[in-house]
């Protein structure tokens, strides 16, 4: 068997978010946050499931880092909750919240364990949705205020940092289609709160780059590799349209200061455009360090006018689905990781991989054989990537530990470590061991 080994340097990690593992919602000053409220919102979430206890990572953490420990990580990607360090969005801070993380981030570091931060992955302090959330502007201001807090506590001690996690699905989830937090339905509103969340993040690198810190700074994509149904004309250019809309609206204004043509024509058409100063994009597009990118799955898309908006319909492929339905096919992470290296030019982390399984807890043990092969079949492709030319800098998978999945609660199972949710004990499935040999190995077996 071909030994496939990555670059010495090549940054193994997990990846977790605030909301989903911390649990004292609304403990030792912290203040509700959008996901709070939301998941406090009668049939909101699978069962009426929400992220009050959760992992109860915030009591744990400790255990979680030696887990991490036992597992051999490089890094490990955790998110800030905004309002555990400013509870009303700004002005008073939480003293025990800053505590927290710094007790966290030293940990870590203690196990030569990379820290790599994510400002904000979702949960908006509810004091600023209050105010408009991400459809008032003043929240990027807001957002670089906090961020310019947690550079001057932590930028030191801190290698990565990651502005906004997944800022597509903030804006369409959240404020067009009512599926996450703030669950509004408004696709102008949804277009605007995107703006303001690139705003936000232009803003905070500036003051990254001001703050003159050693690290790096970059901003976390969902991306899904596109495929037309078949070669027609049409359905070639509904791959351009899909491509656009899901995968470019929120990484061309970095790399290129404006949105992608095709798109800002149907917003016209479909009387969606919305105005803003063009001079955003000068902060917009602030040079970052790094693109994130999380892959899970691809989309097939197909012609169809009856879509009176993209004009398009998703068409399901052929293999087989995670628990989530999403398609399994890792050659779309070759694909979009060569394309987007391509177009920009820029080293690229994976932020997330990873994949949801039943998973069964039996003797003890749980033996994810799925997810093995699953995170196996991606990372070779990874190393393709690499090999045919990508700067690709590491590889986190999501997730660390079984967490809460957003509307689904927990009936989502996407960790390398099973979570008991009734007794909080943690246990390390196959894939775990699996990582383990990886990250020992630096490689895998072709
Ligand atoms: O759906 C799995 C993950 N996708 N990216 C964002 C994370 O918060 C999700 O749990």
């Amino acid at each position: 068997m071909v030994k496939l080994v990555f670059p010495k340097d090549f940054l193994w990690g997990t990846a977790t978010a605030s909301y989903q593992i911390e649990g004292a919602w609304n403990e030792d000053g912290k203040g509700e946050s959008t996901w709070d409220r939301f998941s406090h919102t009668p049939g909101a979430i699978y069962q009426n499931q929400n992220g009050d206890v959760a992992c109860d990572h915030y009591h744990r953490y400790e255990e979680d880092v030696k887990l991490m420990a036992e597992i051999g990580l490089k890094a490990y990607r955790f998110s800030i909750s905004w309002p555990r360090i400013f509870p009303e969005g700004r002005g008073k801070i939480n003293p025990k919240g800053v505590s927290f993380y710094e007790r966290l981030i030293n940990k870590l570091l203690e196990k030569n364990i990379k820290p790599a931060i994510t400002l904000y992955h979702w949960d908006l302090p509810q004091a600023l949705e209050d105010k408009g959330g991400w459809l008032n502007r003043d929240t990027a201001k807001y957002f670089s205020e906090y961020a310019s807090f947690i550079f001057y506590k932590f930028g030191d001690m801190v290698p990565i940092w990651i502005t906004l996690n997944e800022p597509f699905v903030n804006a369409f989830l959240g404020y067009a289609w009512g599926w996450h937090a703030p669950g509004k339905k408004d696709l102008k509103g949804a277009f605007v709160a995107g703006h303001n969340l690139l705003l936000a993040h232009g803003l905070a690198v500036q003051a990254y780059k001001e703050g003159g810190y050693n690290g790096n700074i970059g901003i976390t994509i969902n991306v899904a590799a596109v495929y037309p149904y078949t070669n027609s004309e049409e359905d070639l250019r509904a791959v351009q349209v899909q491509d656009a809309f899901e995968n470019r609206w929120f990484i061309e204004p970095i790399f290129r200061k404006k949105y992608p043509e095709v798109i800002w024509k149907i917003l016209e058409k479909n009387y969606l455009s919305f105005d803003f100063p063009i001079s955003d994009f000068d902060i917009i597009s602030s040079p970052i360090d790094f693109l994130g990118i999380n892959y899970y799955t691809r989309n097939i898309v197909a012609h169809d006018e009856s879509n009176k908006f993209l004009g398009l319909k998703r068409i399901e492929g052929p293999n087989e689905r995670t628990e989530m339905g999403w398609e399994i096919y890792p050659d779309g992470l070759y694909d979009i990781l060569i394309q987007l290296y391509r177009d920009y030019k820029i080293p690229i982390y994976i932020t997330e991989n990873g994949a949801a399984y039943n998973d069964k807890l039996e003797n003890g043990k749980v033996e994810d054989n799925k997810r093995i092969e699953y995170l196996r079949e991606h990372i070779k492709r990874a190393y393709f990537a690499i090999r045919d030319g990508v700067d690709l800098r590491g590889y986190f998978i999501w997730s660390l530990m079984d967490n809460f999945e957003w509307a689904h609660g927990y009936s989502k199972r996407f960790g390398i470590i099973y979570v008991d949710y009734d007794t909080q004990k943690r246990i390390l499935k196959d894939s775990a061991y699996f990582y383990k040999k990886v990250i020992e190995e630096n490689g895998i077996e072709e």
